[in-house]
């Protein structure tokens, strides 16, 4: 059976709620494994036949944590991965686009193939509480990262990528 690896990183929760539910869905469908952006390394991206990256958007970028995941992994499996698909979902307040776009262009990097557009989920959070507070990703919007997690698993599965 092929593996899907989903690696996420969640400072309130909200990516790793989106996570969670991709990979419950993910897993009706093919091998999948759940990891942590500061527990997951090389080896699990060498193991995995291909991955979803989620983490949230922080001061226009990437979140630390999950681009410290890209920097201690770039050099190691540099063109040992290349050609697997992945997919990615980012967790923001309002905007989300450039840390979509800063994770495709290290998967990019990695010669990766994306195969659907980034999913992008606004938490509408505008006040420093609201921001600091932990969030609830409503059930629609968990719905889409299942979506997401089924199809990227059931393609893996069927070796359709
Ligand atoms: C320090 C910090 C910076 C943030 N910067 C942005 C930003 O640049 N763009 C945006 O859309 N949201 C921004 N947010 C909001 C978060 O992306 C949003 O709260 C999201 O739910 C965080 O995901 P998480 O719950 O998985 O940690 C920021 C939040 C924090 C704490």
């Amino acid at each position: 059976m092929a593996e899907l690896l989903i690696v996420y990183h969640s400072r309130t929760g909200g990516s790793r709620q989106m996570a969670e539910a991709a990979a419950a869905a993910a897993r009706d469908e093919t091998t999948t494994v759940l990891k942590t952006a500061d527990a997951a390394g090389p080896d699990d991206l060498l193991q995995a036949d291909g991955y979803i990256f989620c983490a949230p958007e922080n001061l226009a970028a990437l979140s630390g944590v999950m681009k410290d995941f890209f920097d201690r992994c770039y050099y190691p499996v540099l063109g040992r991965i290349e050609g697997r698909p992945y997919a990615l979902m980012i967790c923001a307040g309002s905007d989300g686009e450039n840390a979509a776009r800063q994770t495709a262009r290290i998967a990019t990097g990695w010669r990766l193939k994306q195969v659907q557009p980034p999913l992008i989920i606004c938490t509408h959070a505008q006040t420093p509480e609201a921001i600091l507070a932990e969030k609830h990703i409503p059930d629609d919007d968990l719905d889409r990262c299942r979506e997401l997690g089924a199809a990227l698993a059931a393609g893996l599965d069927l070796g359709v990528f």
